[in-house]
């Protein structure tokens, strides 16, 4: 995957920081300078990474440090805000009702995967419901228009073609009256390329841009060429107008300093990934996701952002007095799972936690039904009986399945967790009281 290498020497800067409790601005200085060096051996722009370590070091320098979060943990929510910010900041769509049929032209330099991605695109958009034509103007590569035939068989896409002998703004012109007889709302245009920019080649693309004046143009560039796509991104807004980016074969093992560049260098945004050879290998381009990908932090820090939303302080200390107390009730194991519970779905939840990668998640369901069960079973309890579990006999039991449609055994099961969770909290109680009297250490600390 890209970003390996990146991936893994930020996280090594990170984990030294990781280990001071507070941080100087030398510490500071010496983790941005092996950020810069890391981000220059990924092959992100020179003049990229030198704005974007100012920025980061004045963020860290003169920020106050968050309570809720480690000195350390601060530097790395700066350095994915900004990580972020410099592919876009938020995901950038094709702006599909812009016109019906929305025309999307693809340009770009051979073998930088323009077929593969425009049949891509295609299929992404024929799952959103969207009725698409591929439309074959290369006419200059004899293979071009059979592979866009061949692709869009695949996905059951309609390909519109006039052979060889026409000129490419001719049959663009001549699809958009196909696609109005068609019933298609979206025009995919898949345009000749060149092993390198050329005058010819540009031109054309300019004719057919004011022949036929495509909502979007996207250019598709190969992230394994490095800072070449960068230029080649440049050169082409430049001289035809581009509207953003497709960065394909981000599968393989590039440095991904295209990716991390060619926003700030040419203003465009990248809009898809590519991410294989198969059709259906391409995915929207999230910035925040991807600079989280990037630190492999999973996306904790939306997860510590949900949780400082939905806990309340006051509630969490007078939380921590009850346990320490041992009098955590049934009312308060309720009051939590709903605190829960507006974090979001669990599922979402898991998929942010770092060092869970989504292989991993698969085949891992958190059961919400089981959850719903237990609310269902502590709301038809009387306040008495949440507060003290023990006078629940077996006719209160009986009551209880009845309440909330479950059985007696899943109410005996859920006093007995109950009870389990309640012994484990006061433990950990007493593990925090000898941690803070300098008695023990906590396996867990040092960790994210
Ligand atoms: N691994 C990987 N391969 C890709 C990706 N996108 C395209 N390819 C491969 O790149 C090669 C070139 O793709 P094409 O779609 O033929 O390239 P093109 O830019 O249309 O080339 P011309 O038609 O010659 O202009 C093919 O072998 C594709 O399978 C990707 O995201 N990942």
């Amino acid at each position: 995957m890209a970003f390996e290498n990146l991936a893994n020497k930020l996280q090594n800067v990170f984990k030294k920081l990781r280990g001071k409790g507070k941080l100087t601005e030398k510490d500071i200085k010496d983790a941005m300078r092996e950020v810069r060096l890391a981000l220059l051996e990924a092959d992100v722009n020179f003049k990229v990474v030198k704005d974007f370590i100012d920025r980061v070091s004045e963020k860290c320098i003169g920020a106050e440090v968050l309570e809720s979060l480690t000195p350390a943990q601060h530097v790395i929510k700066i350095v994915r805000d900004e990580l972020t910010e410099l592919m876009g900041s938020t995901q950038s769509k094709l702006n599909l009702s812009a016109g019906s049929p929305f025309i999307l032209m693809m340009v770009g330099l051979q073998g930088s995967g323009k077929t593969t991605t425009a049949a891509k695109i295609g299929g992404y958009l024929k799952k959103q419901g969207k009725h698409p034509l591929l439309v074959a103007c290369d006419i200059y590569r004899p293979a071009a228009i059979k592979q866009l035939q061949v692709v869009g068989d695949k996905l059951g896409i309609p390909v519109f073609s006039m052979g060889q002998n026409i000129s490419p703004v001719d049959i663009a012109k001549a699809s958009i009256g196909a696609a109005k007889k068609g019933g298609n709302d979206v025009i995919i245009i898949d345009t000749a390329g060149r092993l390198h920019i050329d005058e010819e080649m540009m031109q054309e693309l300019k004719d057919i841009k004011s022949e036929v004046r495509p909502h979007e143009i996207l250019l598709v560039v190969d992230a394994m060429t490095g800072q070449d796509a960068v230029n080649i991104a440049k050169n082409f807004n430049e001289q035809l107008g581009i509207d953003g980016i497709v960065m394909t074969k981000l599968d393989g093992d590039t440095r991904g300093g295209a990716a991390l560049s060619v926003k700030a260098v040419t203003g465009k945004p990248i809009k898809f990934a590519g991410i294989g050879e198969k059709l259906e290998d391409i995915e929207p381009f999230y910035p925040d996701r991807m600079a989280s990908r990037i630190l492999g932090m999973g996306d904790v820090l939306t997860l510590i952002e949900k949780a400082e939303q939905a806990f309340d302080e006051k509630k969490a200390m007078e939380l921590q007095e009850k346990i320490s107390k041992h009098q955590f009730t049934l009312q308060d194991f309720l009051d939590q799972m709903q605190e829960v519970k507006k974090m979001g779905p669990l599922n979402q939840l898991l998929e942010m936690i770092p060092g869970l990668n989504q292989k991993q998640l698969k085949g891992f369901n958190v059961d919400e039904k089981e959850i719903t069960k237990i609310e269902a079973i502590i709301k038809s309890m009387t306040p008495e009986e949440r507060a003290n579990p023990s006078i629940i006999n077996s006719s209160r039991k009986k009551r209880i399945a009845m309440g909330s449609g479950t059985s007696i055994q899943d109410v005996n099961k859920l006093l007995r967790e109950f009870e389990q969770t309640r012994k484990m909290m006061k433990q950990f109680q007493d593990i925090d009281k000898d941690l803070k009297k300098g008695k023990k250490k906590f396996p867990l600390f040092g960790r994210f």
